[in-house]
């Protein structure tokens, strides 16, 4: 099972029948249609890990500096988290994704990018479960996802989306969006969690906000709540599965130094990063679907261009404003003139 919460509907929220559960699950019941859209966080790693040492032992402890090398045997499929095989995917008679293949791989900075409406975030949500493909496959670590992820059927990674929107429960503290998947699902004590919730605010920059309501915050604020949302794991698990997070959009309407506020946080938080308090991070990969030029410099390493529902270039981020393709060109210059028509 892909360690992600997804709707206020899913199983994976409502299932525990404790007495903080429940009145959770009415607070939440009682929220508006809107914020039953996916809300997205890790959670304590999946219990249906298989034994059978199906997956590399590389993956044991990824924060270990050995397993992040950078020196790779262009073979060596091992590392891969997550891959989406030849994936279509139309809604009605929209065809949106026609053929797209990519891996992530351990360690990786990924950017999605391309124009409006190509299917970025529909990549995401079929890259998290959320989705199924009409065609075409999504490997876990190797091993084929057989449905959406409340199929429970794909353990052995933790996914966690972070949504433009943030995606807080208004009528919930911070303290009670932060850690509402440890709440759901670990039987960690309430001052446990209190305490992993301190400290996952700490690793995004943010002290003595926990009984505050989204509503006291300002937008930056409530990415970093979301982000902290997305980090927090149950710690006292003796084996804790690496985690790719999904950023849709993180930086859409923040202004410029909020912005790089945010795409620095992100950086911080994976395996190659530091967070706020000086720990390293704990997040194998992240890819990051944006628009905006400053997030694809600062945040991320490698892109994947989508255009017409296939992927028409990928390259390191550094390749991106010198690429010759015409499609990369205009849409880096923002010009009205190139292949790209709106
Ligand atoms: N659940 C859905 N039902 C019907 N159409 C959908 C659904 N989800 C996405 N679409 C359509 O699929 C297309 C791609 O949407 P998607 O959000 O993936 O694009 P995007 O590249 O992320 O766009 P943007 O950059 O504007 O956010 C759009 O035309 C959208 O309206």
């Amino acid at each position: 099972m892909v360690s992600l919460s997804c709707s206020v509907s899913s199983p994976l929220i409502i299932c525990s029948s404790s007495s903080r559960s429940a009145t959770l699950v009415r607070t939440i019941n009682r929220c508006s249609y809107k914020q039953k859209k996916i809300i997205c966080a890790c959670m304590a790693p999946p219990q249906n890990l298989r034994s059978e040492g199906s997956f590399p032992s590389k993956f044991n402890d990824p924060c270990k500096p050995e397993y992040l090398s950078t020196v790779r045997d262009p073979e060596d499929d091992s590392d891969i988290l997550i891959e989406c095989r030849d994936v279509y995917k139309s809604f009605g008679e929209k065809h949106i994704l026609r053929g797209v293949s990519f891996k992530i791989r351990h360690g990786e900075a990924v950017g999605i990018i391309g124009p409006s409406g190509t299917g970025k975030s529909t990549v995401l949500k079929i890259m998290a479960g959320l989705l199924a493909p009409d065609k075409g496959d999504v490997y876990i670590r190797g091993r084929k996802r057989a449905g959406l992820i409340s199929d429970e059927e794909i353990s052995g990674l933790r996914i966690g989306l972070v949504f433009q929107s943030a995606a807080l429960f208004d009528s919930l503290t911070v303290r009670e969006n932060v850690g509402f998947l440890l709440y759901e699902n670990s039987s960690l004590s309430e001052d446990q969690i209190s305490k992993l919730v301190t400290e996952s605010l700490a690793a995004v920059g943010l002290k003595d906000v926990e009984d505050r309501f989204p509503s006291e915050l300002s937008g930056g604020m409530k990415k970093r709540v979301a982000l902290a949302r997305s980090i927090i794991c149950d710690t006292t698990k003796r084996a804790l599965e690496p985690e790719v997070l999904l950023y849709d959009e993180p930086t859409a309407g923040l202004d410029p130094i909020a912005s790089t506020v945010v795409e620095d946080l992100i950086r911080s938080v994976h395996v190659k990063g530091e967070d706020a308090v000086g720990k390293p991070g704990l997040i194998a990969s992240y890819v990051v679907v944006t628009h905006q030029h400053s997030t694809i410099r600062r945040a991320v390493d490698r892109l994947i261009f989508l255009y017409e529902g296939k992927i028409v270039w990928q390259g390191m981020t550094n390749e991106f404003t010198t690429s010759t393709n015409p499609i990369v060109q205009q849409f880096a210059s923002g010009s009205l003139d190139g292949p790209i028509r709106y």
